[in-house]
């Protein structure tokens, strides 16, 4: 038996592209909080999470009375985080979601680096702890972003500007070139829903065997939702958070045979009840960096298997050893039966050793050495901490970011 001794919370910070969203676009750096978690027997676990500052002060919080824990008490784990975040509420998730209660948040790269440990102690992969792999490689989708060319005031960057639907059509050959995938999600929420409507069937001509999504991240109304779904329908495999709240997603649903999918209105626990009751949502995009870790998201994925709906995978602006977490997961959860999104293409910095998540044909390999499968590459961790340090942002802000270049920019949320 070993117990947790010490644990080291690093803030870093890696070069992203502009890529535009419904609220904004993305600032010159993401940030990252990388978890390390040391026993009293010298072994080590990684997780990864987000950064901005209220949820590091609350991970801060949590390290500290982690100590003396035992690395395969899960349970407890969960209830030393609850005791310490007993009188906080609210937690923002990747600068577009909300949550009330911060415990899974918080939870969850603490269970994924004892889930590390306690692999790497029994010399197995994650997915042996998550009931065993049930595939071998895991599919994930193009994720095209429309993007400007490069950051003002810096050099164009390798992908270049994608701003119309040639441009896109663009992008995903640049995508699928290089990395196989077979199926693609579309960013929307940029422009007005017929200039996105055309970049989805542009996408469908020149890809024709590929399945196709679309997420403009809750930028129409109900009305426009119902009108984008007949163009839509037999195009896309799933419409995601096309417009705000369970309600609204549930009167759409009553219109459309396209299944809609979330990440927006069903991102907890507390919302699966009223979403069920309501048939909102036909997809749940799952997230163990808000559901509360790998084993919270297969019960999530049990939920979802019972009440009949479809289980996919969420990301926001990653390194590996969460893409590393993601594809145990997935490997190991038989009804997370579509490609998973990835924001990690879209990287040119990484922190953990090459050579093990390579992506293949779409896919990639499921790792199968003890734990998560990775090694932690120190020296990229000090320069992406150094970056962190250097680049000043503390919180993400796509709006606060666009309006210095656009003052007049307001996010498009239920604008069309
Ligand atoms: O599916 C989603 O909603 C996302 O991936 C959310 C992200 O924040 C995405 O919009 C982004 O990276 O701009
Ligand atoms: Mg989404």
């Amino acid at each position: 038996m070993s117990r947790i001794s010490r644990i080291e919370l690093t803030p870093v910070a890696f070069a992203d592209p502009p890529l535009l969203n419904v609220s904004g676009v993305h600032q010159p750096f993401a940030l990252r909080t990388i978890v390390q978690v040391w026993t009293d027997d010298g072994n080590h676990g990684l997780g990864e999470t987000y950064c901005d500052e209220t949820l590091l002060a609350r991970l801060t919080a949590v390290a500290a009375a982690l100590p003396g824990l035992d690395t395969f008490d899960l349970h407890g784990l969960r209830s030393r985080v609850a005791d310490v975040l007993r009188a906080e509420r609210g937690a923002e998730v990747g600068g577009m979601l909300n949550l009330q209660d911060p415990v899974d948040v918080v939870l969850s790269p603490f269970e994924v680096a004892l889930l590390d440990l306690q692999g790497k102690e029994l010399g197995r992969p994650v997915t042996d702890l998550l009931g065993g792999a049930v595939r071998d490689a895991v599919p994930f989708s193009a994720y095209l972003f429309y993007k400007w060319a490069g950051h003002p005031g810096a050099a164009e960057d390798s992908w270049g500007a994608a701003l119309d639907p040639a441009g896109i059509v663009d992008q995903a050959r640049s995508m699928i070139d290089h990395y196989g995938f077979t199926a693609i999600k579309l960013k929307g929420g940029v422009f007005p829903p017929d200039q996105e409507i055309e970049a989805v069937h542009a996408l469908a001509a020149a890809f024709p065997e590929h399945k196709l999504r679309i997420d403009p991240n809750c930028a129409w109304t109900v009305d426009t939702s119902i009108k984008v779904a007949q163009q839509l329908t037999g195009v896309i495999e799933y419409l995601e958070d096309p417009t705000p709240g369970i309600e609204g997603m549930a009167a759409v649903a009553a219109q459309t045979e396209i299944p809609l999918a979330t990440n927006m209105c069903v991102i907890a626990f507390a919302h699966l009840k009223p979403s069920v009751l309501a048939d909102a949502v036909q997809v749940v995009l799952s997230d163990h960096h808000y559901w509360g870790g790998l084993r919270r998201s297969q019960l999530l994925a049990g939920i979802c298997d019972t009440f009949g709906m479809g289980l996919s995978m969420h990301s926001n602006s990653h390194l590996g050893i969460s893409l590393a977490a993601m594809t145990q997961l997935a490997a190991a959860t038989p009804n997370l039966t579509y490609a998973c999104d990835t924001h990690y293409p879209w990287k040119t910095e990484d922190l953990i050793k090459p050579g093990v998540l390579e992506f293949a044909d779409g896919s990639v390999r499921v790792p199968t050495g003890p734990g998560l499968g990775i090694e932690l590459d120190t020296d990229a961790l000090g320069r992406l901490h150094e970056q962190y340090l250097a680049c000043g942002i503390r919180r993400r802000d796509d709006t606060a970011y666009r309006r210095t270049i656009e003052p007049d920019f307001s996010p498009n949320g239920s604008r069309w």
